[in-house]
């Protein structure tokens, strides 16, 4: 992919890049193939998400969306070629706080007996030692994240008694609690009212041009894509097709850390209430 040229803007060290210096690939995938058994579902991909990038993904129903975000977290290996993330291979990628996922809805068991604020805080121990306790750090973090997202009075209740827009902030607050540079949803609306699903955009897109955040967000909503991203696909792959928007005018770019922004998201998250 070609190289972008900027100056200015923090790299993910929060060093500010010299200019002429290129933009980070956070996501690279070369010339990845994935075989269910004899089932060919993804082959040949070549795709870079560059840092502050807002990528949608588009496809059909078994295109192999879930398939290539589930590559790009490391749960499932290629059969052929390599995925990188922020420069280093999955396979012996350690830092997992560096990437916020949001799981597809349906992908969630309502059943599951824990309650808001233990789904947010699993969004930091899951890469850590179960057993090592929460600190303080820890728990303001967490704290943070469920102010952020207006999820606060919510925080003792469990999970699977909250509606689809507020089962939504919970896990978009467990995928920001790392302060993460990139952030992967899977599908995030479905099953959610119009307007829910409007406040969602407004919000992502305000992280998007406000903050530090890269985006990889698969979508069925061809609409929203069109509108913020654009109408044109840069690349296709099979019926994959890989929507960009380049963000990388440093003067709108604030702050990534979420206990600075955290009444920002706040105010943000004010219309999904
Ligand atoms: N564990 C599995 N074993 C065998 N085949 C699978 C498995 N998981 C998915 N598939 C198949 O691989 C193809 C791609 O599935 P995937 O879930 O990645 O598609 P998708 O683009 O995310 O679809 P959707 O839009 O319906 O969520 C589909 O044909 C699916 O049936």
């Amino acid at each position: 992919m070609e190289a972008i040229v900027h100056s200015g803007i923090p790299a993910a060290d929060g060093q500010p890049k010299a200019a002429g210096e290129c933009h980070q690939s956070i996501v690279t995938i070369e010339d990845v193939s994935f075989h269910y058994e004899q089932k060919k579902v993804i082959e040949h991909l070549n795709f870079s998400v560059l840092e502050r990038d807002f990528v949608g993904l588009i496809g059909a129903n078994g295109a192999g969306k879930t398939t290539l975000l589930k590559m790009i977290v490391g749960l499932l290996k290629p059969s052929q070629g390599e995925i990188r993330l922020f420069g280093q291979k999955v396979g012996t990628f350690r830092d997992w706080e560096r990437i916020g996922y949001v799981p597809q809805k349906n992908a969630f068991n309502p059943l599951f007996p824990a309650t808001v604020r233990e789904v947010v805080l699993s969004g930091l121990y899951g890469k850590k030692n179960m057993f090592r306790r929460i600190g303080k750090t820890e728990q303001q973090k967490c704290e943070d994240a469920l102010y952020a997202m207006r999820i606060e009075d919510l925080a003792d209740r469990r999970i699977g008694q909250l509606s689809g827009g507020q089962q939504q902030r919970v896990f978009l607050a467990r995928a920001l609690v790392n302060n993460p540079e990139l952030l992967i949803l899977d599908e995030p609306t479905v099953g959610i009212d119009a307007e829910t699903q409007a406040g969602f955009f407004r919000m992502i897109r305000h992280m998007h041009q406000h903050h530090h955040i890269t985006f990889l967000m698969v979508s069925h909503d061809m609409d929203m894509v069109q509108s913020y991203i654009g109408s044109e696909p840069v690349q296709k792959s099979g019926t994959l097709s890989f929507y960009v928007k380049h963000t990388h005018a440093p003067e709108n770019c604030e702050e990534t850390n979420l206990t600075h922004s955290i009444q920002q998201l706040r105010e943000q998250m004010e219309v999904l209430v």
